[in-house]
C-alpha cells in the first residue's frame, strides 16, 4: 500500500518536473516567433498596394499579428507549481501559435487569390516554408498541436495549387517539402521526449547514489557519516541553547554466537529486524537512530536529559526482548546493551568527546553483565 502511495507520488513528481520543463522551454522558444509574421506583413505591405486597396482588412492582419507577437512576451510562466496553471499556460501558448499559424495560412491563400497581392506570392509561400519548417523544429514538444499549427500554415495554399488552372509543379513540390516538414517535427519531437527521458534517468540515478551515500545498505538506518554531522549540528545548537541533548549508543550482545549459531543470513535478517524497532521507537521529531557500523547503533534524543534518555533506553531494552526480530526464528531473541550520555557543553567541545562518553557508559554496561542501560553520569535508573 505504502510502495504504490510512494510509486504514485514518485510518478506525480516526474510528470511534474516534465511540465515545468515543457513550460521554461516553451517560454524560451515563444520569445521572438511572433516578430516575424509581423515582419512578413510588413513585406506584403511594402511591395503590394494592399494598404491602399484593402485599408481596413491591412490594419485589422497588422493589429492581429503586432498583438499576437506581444502576447508572447506579456503572458509569462506562472510562478505556481500546481500542474492545472502550468498546463492552462501552455494552452494559451499554443493557442497563440494556432492562431499566428491559421492567420499566416490565410494571408498566404488571400495572396495567390487577389491579383492585387500577387507581388508578395512567391515571398509569402517561402514565408509559409519557413514558418512551417520552424514550428516543427522549435515547437517540438508536443505533436498534434505543432502539426496542427504546420498544417495551418502550409495546407491553404497547397490545397490551392492543386486546384486546377494553378502551377501543379509548385503543388507537388510543396507536398513534398511538407511531408520532409512533418518528417522532422516527428524527429524532434521524439529526440525533445528522449532528453527529458535521459535527464530523468540522470536525476534518478544522482538521487539513487546521494540516498546510498546516506543510508546503511543493510538496514536503511542514517550511516554513521550522517548521524556524526547531525550530531555536531545538533551539539553546536545545543552549545548556543538551553535546550538538552542526549545519545545512546547501543550494541548487541553475543551477536558473534547468532552468526555460529544461525548463520550469517540470519544475522543479517537480525540487524534488519533490530533497525525497523529502533525506527519504530525512536520516531519523535529530530530523533535518529543510526548504525555506527557492524552491531553497534545510536540515537540522537534532542530535547531529553541524561535520566530522560535512559528511561527511553531502558524501555526499548525492555520491549525488544519481546520481540521476535527474526520471523523465520521466532524464539530468537536479541538483548542489548546501551550507553546513555547528555550533552554537557563545557566537557564536549566535539561532537567526538560526546560520543566517547556515550561509549564509555556502553562498555560498563558491557562489563557490569550486557542486558542493561548505563549512564554516563554513572547515575542508576
Ligand atoms: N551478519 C552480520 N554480522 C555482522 C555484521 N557486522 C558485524 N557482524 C558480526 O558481529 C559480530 C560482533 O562480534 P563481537 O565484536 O565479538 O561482539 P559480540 O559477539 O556481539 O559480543 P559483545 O559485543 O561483547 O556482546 C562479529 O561476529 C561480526 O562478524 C553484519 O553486517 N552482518
Amino acid at each position: 500500500m505504502i510502495g504504490a502511495m510512494e510509486r504514485d507520488i514518485e510518478h506525480r513528481g516526474i510528470n511534474l518536473r516534465r511540465l515545468a520543463h515543457e513550460v521554461d522551454e516553451t517560454r524560451r522558444r515563444m520569445v521572438v516567433g511572433g516578430v516575424f509574421y509581423v515582419l512578413g506583413w510588413l513585406l506584403v505591405c511594402l511591395f503590394t498596394p494592399a494598404i491602399s486597396v484593402y485599408p481596413w482588412a491591412s490594419l485589422t492582419i497588422a493589429v492581429i499579428f503586432v498583438s499576437l507577437a506581444v502576447a508572447r512576451l506579456a503572458l509569462r510562466p506562472p510562478v505556481s507549481q500546481d500542474p492545472r496553471v502550468l498546463t492552462h499556460w501552455l494552452d494559451l501558448q499554443w493557442l497563440i501559435i494556432q492562431v499566428s499559424a491559421a492567420v499566416w495560412g490565410a494571408v498566404v491563400l488571400w495572396t495567390l487569390i487577389s491579383p492585387v497581392l500577387a507581388n508578395a506570392r512567391m515571398a509569402l509561400l517561402v514565408g509559409a516554408a519557413g514558418f512551417a519548417t520552424a514550428i516543427a523544429h522549435t515547437y517540438s514538444m508536443r505533436f498534434w498541436p505543432s502539426l496542427l499549427a504546420v498544417v495551418l500554415i502550409y495546407a491553404p495554399a497547397t490545397a490551392l495549387m492543386w486546384m486546377p488552372g494553378h502551377d501543379r509543379a509548385v503543388a507537388f513540390s510543396l507536398t513534398v517539402y511538407l511531408a520532409y516538414v512533418i518528417t522532422s517535427l516527428i524527429r524532434s519531437h521524439r529526440d525533445f521526449h528522449d532528453r527529458l527521458d535521459f535527464q530523468e534517468t540522470l536525476r534518478q540515478q544522482r538521487d539513487a547514489f546521494e540516498r546510498m551515500s546516506r543510508t546503511d545498505d543493510l538496514t536503511l538506518l542514517a550511516n554513521r557519516r550522517v548521524f556524526v554531522a547531525e550530531l555536531e549540528r545538533v551539539r553546536a545548537e545545543a552549545t548556543n541553547h538551553t535546550r538538552p541533548v542526549s545519545l545512546l549508543v547501543i550494541d548487541l550482545d553475543h551477536f558473534k554466537q547468532i552468526n555460529d549459531q544461525h548463520g550469517h543470513a540470519i544475522g543479517d535478517t537480525c540487524l534488519s529486524g533490530f533497525a525497523e524497532q529502533l525506527r519504530l521507537v525512536f520516531a519523535g521529531q529530530g530523533e535518529l537512530p543510526a548504525r555506527l557500523g557492524g552491531e553497534e547503533f545510536a540515537v540522537l534524543l534532542p530535547g531529553h536529559t541524561e535520566p530522560e534518555a535512559a528511561t527511553r533506553a531502558e524501555a526499548f531494552r525492555i520491549g525488544l526482548a519481546a520481540v521476535a526480530v527474526v520471523p523465520e526464528q521466532p524464539t530468537l531473541r536479541i538483548h542489548v546493551s546501551i550507553g546513555v550520555a547528555e550533552f554537557d557543553a563545557k566537557r564536549h567541545l566535539s561532537s567526538d568527546t560526546f560520543l566517547i562518553d556515550a561509549d564509555r557508559a556502553l562498555y560498563r554496561a558491557k562489563n557490569e553483565g550486557r542486558n542493561r542501560v548505563c549512564q554516563a553520569s554513572g547515575n542508576r535508573l
